[in-house]
């Protein structure tokens, strides 16, 4: 790849994370989406995006293609990876955001059909080649890494209030609560699914529900490897995220105005990614933040000598963003390996 040319990006799952990485890239100088696998009809895939970005009339379908002013993507009607031939259209890389394929073999499947290299949108369900969170542990990254999660959401938030709090405390131990939007994979209606919980209608319950997010931790905060329990609430509310962590630090007089502060100095060093918030927010003020921790100072409380709990919001959009940004790292990498 020379030094001018784009990414040559394909995407499997052209859902709202789908949507908003084309989005993204669409605005971007360096990377092209040229090849996306759905299930769903080009004239739906089309339509949702226009609803889904600020102006629809940017993006064009032209028989089985999507058009922006950037670039040209041929929309594919197939669903799974085995049967997407990645190779005639030259990607560099391939996002898969289904959800549907988080093991291995089918990972395996997009390497073998031309994916140079699989970029999971979520957490996968076997050992893959490395799980990378912009910010933290991008210089861990190897060019011959092939399977790779950028992990979720959430667990991008964690990690990022971990890793920055983790710096300069000592936290003995944490326990995490998302607070978050419901997802598609969730019914409407009551509607039988394999968990019992989640088979309960998603616009008029809290639902409690377990997070992996803890489980796979170690694999980029060694230091917190199970010391930290997750879990989530999905709450009937589209869009936006709330982190809620109760931190155990083993120094008694450590303060909320402490914790306030490192995060207030450490947010400027992970520009677009981390930020505070002085103002009394709610879920709805971060649709459409694209930061993947926006720490919330108010919420910051202090319960007895050693429990600090603290809130922060993220939302999908943010996420996107990264794997952009992990998609940018390899390419980074492989240009490193030519210029050698
Ligand atoms: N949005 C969130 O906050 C969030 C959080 C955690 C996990 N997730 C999970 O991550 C995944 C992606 O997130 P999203 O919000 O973009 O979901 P989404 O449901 O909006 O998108 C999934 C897309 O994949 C497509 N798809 C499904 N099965 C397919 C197949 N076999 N072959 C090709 N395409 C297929 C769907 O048509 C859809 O367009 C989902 O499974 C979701 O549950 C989402």
């Amino acid at each position: 790849m020379s030094q001018q040319q784009p990414v040559r990006l394909g995407i499997m799952g052209f859902g709202q994370t789908g949507r908003q990485i084309y989005e993204l890239a669409s605005r971007s100088e360096d990377v092209e989406v040229v090849a996306i696998a759905d299930i769903g009809a080009p004239e739906i895939l089309h339509y949702l995006l226009g609803s889904e970005v600020n102006e629809p009339e940017r993006h064009r379908l032209e028989g089985n293609f999507l058009v922006n002013p950037r670039f040209r993507a041929r929309l594919m009607r197939i669903d799974q990876p085995a049967e997407m031939p990645w190779d005639i259209f030259g990607v560099d890389a391939v996002i898969d955001s289904t959800g549907k394929y988080r093991e291995r073999r089918y990972m395996e499947d997009h390497l073998g059909n031309g994916a140079p290299r699989l970029l999971l949108r979520t957490l996968p369900l076997d050992h893959i080649d490395r799980i990378v969170i912009p910010g933290i542990n991008h210089d861990h990254a190897q060019v011959a890494d092939r399977m790779i999660s950028a992990g979720s959401a959430t667990t991008t938030a964690l990690c990022l209030l971990l890793h920055i709090l983790g710096s300069e405390f000592d936290i003995e131990c944490a326990a995490m609560t998302s607070i978050h939007a419901y997802t598609s994979d969730q019914a409407l209606q009551d509607y039988a699914g394999s968990d019992f919980r989640r088979s309960r209608s998603a616009a008029r319950n809290i639902i409690p529900n377990t997070h992996e997010a803890g489980m796979w931790l170690g694999r980029v905060l060694p230091q917190f490897d199970g010391k930290v329990v997750t879990s989530a609430l999905n709450v009937p509310i589209h869009e936006g995220c709330l982190l809620d962590v109760n931190l155990v630090v083993a120094d008694s007089a450590v303060t909320p105005d402490d914790i306030n502060e490192a995060m207030r100095r450490h947010a400027p060093t992970y520009p677009g990614v981390v930020a505070v918030s002085e103002d009394p927010i709610v879920s709805s003020d971060v649709i459409g933040n694209a930061h993947s921790l926006l720490f919330d100072i108010k919420g910051t409380i202090k319960a007895g000598n050693n429990t600090i709990k603290t809130l922060g919001w993220y939302e999908n959009l943010g996420h996107a963003a990264r794997l952009l940004d992990v998609v940018r790292l390899y390419r980074e990498l492989d240009r490193q390996r030519e210029a050698a």
